[in-house]
């Protein structure tokens, strides 16, 4: 059996994934300590700058910062984890992230994609999109909260993550499947006000789950 990656906390809680450092400084300002830095489509060294300041974030408040693709500079500069969709485990070398300590998440969209997630041992998966997404083009449809929560049925050993279109009003029926991190993009970079959507997303999303462990 293949080794696992190492283990992340049990519930993730709110997880914002944002596109620059100026957003990660400001939520992780806000009180957010599960996070993901997602700059799309560019080459290493155009987002070197970025990934490095963003890790050294992330430290500093002792954070769950994640890595969405560049895979290698998470290496380099020892992030806390890498995100990684279908398509990247086609070409990522997953033992190279292992043996460096990151944390794994993986996507899934379907049963077939949970069956090789759950083969890698990951330190969680990310199960979407739940709703219909402005933020990314998807080629299936929205899973919707029964499949999710059919999924997550498969899941008791893993930290489970639901990502796509999750406003804050949809929040609590997310929350009901037993899901045990909401991933927003637009539910607080588009908000007409961040800082108290950010607010209303930790209280709703964090009650209850223990204050965060030692990063
Ligand atoms: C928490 C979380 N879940 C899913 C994704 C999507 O990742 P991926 O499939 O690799 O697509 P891109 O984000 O790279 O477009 C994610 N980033 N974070
Ligand atoms: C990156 C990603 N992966 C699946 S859906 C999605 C975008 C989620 O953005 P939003 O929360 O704005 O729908
Ligand atoms: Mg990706």
């Amino acid at each position: 059996m293949t080794d696992a990656f190492p283990a992340t906390a049990s519930k993730l809680g709110l997880y914002p994934v944002v596109d620059s450092v100026e957003w990660i400084a400001r939520l992780l300002e806000a009180g957010v300590r599960t996070i993901q830095l997602r700059i799309k489509d560019c080459e290493d060294h155009e987002v070197e700058d970025a990934v490095r300041e963003a890790i050294a974030l992330g430290k500093q408040y002792r954070a769950r910062l994640f890595i969405n693709d560049y895979w290698r500079l998470a290496i380099k500069y020892h992030a806390y984890g890498v995100h990684l969709g279908q398509e990247d485990l086609d070409v990522a070398d997953l033992a190279a992230i292992r043996e460096a300590g990151l944390r794994l998440g993986l996507s899934t969209h379907d049963d077939a994609e949970l069956d090789r997630a759950l083969a890698l041992r990951p330190s969680y998966i990310a199960l979407g999109h739940i709703y219909p997404t402005q933020t990314k083009d998807m080629p299936s449809a929205p899973q919707g909260v029964v499949e999710l929560k059919r999924h997550l049925a498969r899941l008791h050993n893993v930290p489970t993550v639901a990502i796509g279109g999750i406003s804050l009003a949809r929040v609590p029926e997310v929350l009901a499947t037993g899901v045990g991190s909401i991933a927003v993009v637009s539910a607080i970079t588009q908000a007409a006000d961040w800082r108290a959507a950010t607010q209303q997303l930790l209280s709703l999303v964090e009650n209850g789950i223990e204050p965060a462990e030692a990063v």
